[in-house]
């Protein structure tokens, strides 16, 4: 098999950029396509010139069909409605789909999940190895510490630019520590605690977001329990971690059957 040709959309974006980078450096893959919205000034410019890596020859375009049908797969680290839209292109082009976007509400929850009965999907809050295998040791703390004893509390920080809240990577790790101790997450979260909230809720799982500067991506999961804390932490320091993992993503994902994976699944931790 010769080398997989990628799609990188929102290209000119800090994953864009950076993702172009990574496939410029890694091998196996190469640069098939960089998309932008219509109107970015990013159009007509060469993606290696907007990644800073020098000429490599493939103009930024708004036409994601065009691009995705002289492709092997897209990444995709966009916006939500963005992704909703290339997860149909991809479906039809039928090429791999790497998701790294957040914010995703149900209903595109739902629409992704519909495309990958026709593609193989990758979709993950966070790309990078650290992350995927702090969520399984968070998975197996929650169910060795009993509730009554161990509050889980989740803290993330994120550079100022961030638009949604909790991370992706928050709720990732929230998702391990309901797994862990047999909950849904969806009824036990906090996500925001204002003026007098009464004391905690035995069971529940809270969510702290702190936002500024140009922090990449910290997460802490703290198992509080009385007189002692456990705290399980990673920290990003360079975007190129999750980038490297969702070109190691779409290498996996080439010759599976279609269906919605995560990167557990690819990393072999699920
Ligand atoms: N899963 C993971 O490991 C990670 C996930 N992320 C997530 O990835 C997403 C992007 O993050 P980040 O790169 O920081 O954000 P940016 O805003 O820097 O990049 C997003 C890019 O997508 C472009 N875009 C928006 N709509 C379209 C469209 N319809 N077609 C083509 N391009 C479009 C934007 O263009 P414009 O600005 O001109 O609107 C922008 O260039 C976020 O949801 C973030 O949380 C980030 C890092 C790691
Ligand atoms: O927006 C970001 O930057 C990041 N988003 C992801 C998230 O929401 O968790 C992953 C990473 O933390 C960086």
């Amino acid at each position: 098999m010769g080398d997989m040709g990628l799609v990188v959309v929102g290209a000119g974006g800090r994953m864009g950029q950076t993702l172009i980078r990574v496939i410029h450096e890694m091998d196996g893959v190469q640069l098939a396509g960089a998309v932008e919205r219509p109107g970015s000034p990013s159009l007509g410019r060469d993606a290696g010139e907007v990644a800073g890596v020098g000429t490599l020859g493939v103009a930024v375009t708004d036409d994601p069909l065009a691009a995705f049908a002289k492709a092997d797969g897209v990444l995709d680290f966009t916006t939500p409605a963005a992704s909703v839209e290339f997860a149909g292109y991809a479906a039809q082009a039928r090429i791999v789909h790497i998701i790294g976007t957040t914010g995703l509400s149900s209903d595109d929850e739902a629409k992704i999940a519909a495309a990958a009965r026709h593609a193989t999907i990758v979709k993950s809050g966070n790309m990078s190895l650290g992350v995927n295998l702090l969520a399984t040791l968070v998975k197996q703390a929650a169910k060795a510490l009993a509730a009554a004893d161990f509050d889980i509390e989740i803290m993330e920080m994120h550079h100022r630019h961030k638009v949604d809240a909790p991370s992706g990577t928050a709720l990732l790790l929230g998702q391990a520590a309901a797994e862990g101790r047999g909950i849904g997450l969806a009824e036990s979260s906090v996500r925001v605690r204002d003026g007098h909230t009464g004391p905690r809720q035995t069971g529940t799982i809270g969510f702290a977001t702190l936002r500024g500067g140009s922090v990449v991506g910290d997460h802490s999961v703290i198992l509080a329990g009385t007189g002692e804390r456990i705290t399980l932490s990673h920290h990003a320091e360079d975007r190129s971690i999750f980038a490297r993992g969702a070109v190691k993503a779409a290498l996996w994902a080439r010759d599976k059957k279609p269906g919605l994976y995560s990167m557990l699944d690819v990393l072999g931790l699920a």
